[in-house]
């Protein structure tokens, strides 16, 4: 990307770690293409390294080791269409690395745990979601990724998770008051007492008034409705699946919420249930399908974590859309 882009559309992704936000960015990046996306990781504005965290007993998650100074002048800088020499926080090694020249474009996604935290920050966003993962899922997913690739024990993942609990309530969690949608991702209730956490409850909190967003909705907008969509053109094991969409309130704000509960089990047949919504924003029939599709082996994409990724990826998209269109058009009306 070499000219500077007439404007710069901002995208929040919020989340602790090992919440599916890469997952989420894979999904964003399928839909918008490389080209048009850059990504910042916010952890890049750590100000304290590894080892300064652990002599002052911080964590990464309290605002004491991030400057978010910086990370507003840098954001509000990207947004504005200028180049920025942004810090690099080295995972591998935990130290603060050289700066990088990052340039903008069509589209900034800053994702990460603090991206709705400082509300100077917040303010530059033109849509955000906040990946919400109960802990019990989390643990799960934490587990499973590192004893599997990283090498670590079940009681490490354990006292990490546990350690890092009080900051996650005290300065993450809060964020998702402020986010435009909200991925919920809890234990099924299809299983009683069930602790294996494969099978997900899934809710897509849609806050409602919010310019430009119209949430997606099932059969009838602004009824309850619980559907139990299994049957002769969905086929569902044990436990089977069940819907639910409805208004509701969320910290305060009038909200709807789209909830799937259990697993597809053939994932062309997510159609149906795609026939019953609607505003998903799609620009074709089975748009939101084709999309699960294309990705089977993405984590989720089974559940209703895969599917309500790929629709607040299309909301993201129509907002794109729109504020370009509205871009093009105050051009126009200022040429005349
Ligand atoms: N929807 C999902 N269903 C099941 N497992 C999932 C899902 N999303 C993520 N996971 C699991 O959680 C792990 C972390 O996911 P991902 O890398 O997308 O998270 P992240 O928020 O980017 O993490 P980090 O910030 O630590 O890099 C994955 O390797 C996978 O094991
Ligand atoms: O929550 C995190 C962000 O994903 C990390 O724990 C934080 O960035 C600190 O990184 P590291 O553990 O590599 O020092």
């Amino acid at each position: 990307m070499t000219s500077k882009p007439d404007r710069v559309v901002l995208i929040g992704v919020a989340g602790d770690s090992g919440c599916g936000k890469s997952t989420f960015l894979r999904r964003l990046a399928d839909l918008f293409g490389e080209e048009l996306m850059t990504v910042i990781c916010l952890d890049d504005y750590h100000s304290l390294d590894r080892k300064q965290r652990k002599e002052q007993g911080v964590t990464a998650l309290n605002p004491k080791a991030n400057n978010f100074d910086l990370m507003y002048e840098q954001v509000k800088a990207l947004k504005e269409g200028q180049e920025i020499m942004k810090p690099i926080y080295n995972h591998e090694t935990g130290m603060i690395d050289p700066p990088e020249l990052i340039k903008p474009s069509p589209i900034v996604v800053i994702e990460g745990l603090h991206p709705m935290y400082d509300e100077r920050v917040r303010s530059l966003l033109d849509f955000s979601v906040y990946l919400d993962i109960d802990d019990e899922v989390k643990i799960a997913w934490k587990i499973q990724r590192d004893m599997a690739e990283r090498g670590h024990t079940y009681e490490d993942v354990l006292a990490a998770i546990n350690s890092r609990r009080p900051d996650f309530q005290a300065y993450i969690d809060p964020q998702k008051q402020y986010a435009d949608a909200v991925i919920a991702v809890l234990p099924t209730q299809l299983i009683p007492d069930d602790k294996e956490r494969k099978v997900l409850r899934v809710q897509l909190i849609q806050k409602d008034g919010v310019e430009g967003f119209e949430p997606a909705f099932l059969f009838d907008e602004g009824s309850t409705i619980d559907w139990i969509p299994c049957g002769r053109k969905l086929t569902c094991s044990y436990p089977g699946i069940k819907m639910h969409y409805g208004p509701d309130t969320y910290y305060g704000h009038s909200a709807s919420i789209l909830e799937v509960d259990g697993q597809f089990d053939r994932l062309e047949e997510v159609i149906y249930i795609e026939n019953h919504l609607s505003k998903t924003s799609t620009k074709f029939y089975g748009e939101l399908t084709e999309l699960l599709l294309q990705h089977k082996e993405y984590p989720g994409s089974n559940n209703g974590t895969g599917l309500f990724q790929v629709l607040i990826g299309l909301k993201m998209r129509a907002t794109y859309e729109r504020l370009m269109g509205v871009q093009s058009q105050m051009a126009k009306a200022s040429a005349n």
